[in-house]
């Protein structure tokens, strides 16, 4: 089927989720086009994983929609979803596993043609600078390398866009950097969501951040308007999620 042409990569429109009674997120709206890298922000518990959750289609929302590049994920799940890649907070790496081994598994449930696996997982290792890490276990490896190898399977299969929910969490300040710069790298050509806590990552990695409190959007807009108002994004933080 022609697949329809969409501005956007990703757009979810009124976005909501209860849990019982209690309302998780609210009516959340979110847009980004190819090449844009989006920092998305809030205390804990603001909703933002419940958030990432949807549009990953890993939780189905209360109410409303997300297109994933112009495809309805809840009306065709399986296309819209080998158009994203994923990677959870806590990542889902097997220990006991090669890093190959584990990729190829990785590859085929993203259903990479089996023609296309071998390149497919050159190119992520390259890309994510795994080399010579192929054949170790993947529970030997340090957090930073475990971290790559869940960044790999999250790109895999070429999706137009990822989504990383707090990638850098316990990595130490140089293992930030690499994976800082593998974020940008990705951001060049791709639409990137990025959860984090760290307010500089979002300052030097992303072109805009939209920060979510008790469920809803509070502030949305671009990290240039910002720099460029001469506001810091730890004093909007501070204004829009402090004692409201
Ligand atoms: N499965 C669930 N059942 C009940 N409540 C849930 C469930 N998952 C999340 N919640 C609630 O939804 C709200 C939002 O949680 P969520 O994990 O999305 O926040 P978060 O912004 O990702 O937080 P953090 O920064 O701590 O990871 C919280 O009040 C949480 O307790």
């Amino acid at each position: 089927m022609t697949e329809p042409i969409a501005s956007s990569t990703i757009s979810a429109r009124g976005l909501s989720r209860y849990f019982g009674n209690r309302v998780a997120v609210r009516e959340i709206n979110l847009e980004l086009k190819h090449g844009e890298i989006l920092g998305f922000l809030g205390p804990n518990g603001a909703g933002k994983t419940t958030t990432m959750r949807m549009l990953t289609g890993n939780l189905a929302p209360s109410a409303g929609s997300v297109e994933i590049c112009g495809i309805d994920l809840l009306d065709r799940p399986r296309d819209a979803k080998a158009r994203i890649g994923y990677l959870p907070e806590i990542p889902p790496l097997y220990r006991e596993l090669t890093v190959n081994e584990y990729l190829q598994l990785a590859a085929r449930l993203h259903r990479v043609n089996n023609a296309k696996i071998r390149f497919a997982l050159d190119s992520v290792v390259q890309r994510c600078g795994l080399n010579d890490t192929g054949k170790r276990l993947i529970g030997s490896l340090s957090k930073g390398y475990q971290q790559r190898v869940g960044i790999a399977q999250a790109i895999i299969h070429d999706p137009d866009v990822i989504i990383l929910d707090e990638p850098t969490v316990g990595l130490d300040p140089n293992q930030i950097r690499e994976i800082r710069t593998l974020i940008r790298e990705l951001g060049t050509e791709r639409s990137v969501i990025l959860s984090t806590h760290l307010l500089p990552e979002v300052e030097s990695v992303c072109d805009r951040v939209q920060i979510m409190h008790k469920g809803s959007t509070v502030f949305s807009d671009s990290v240039n308007g910002l720099k460029q108002k001469g506001i810091s994004l730890e004093e909007i933080f501070m204004q829009f999620t402090m004692n409201k």
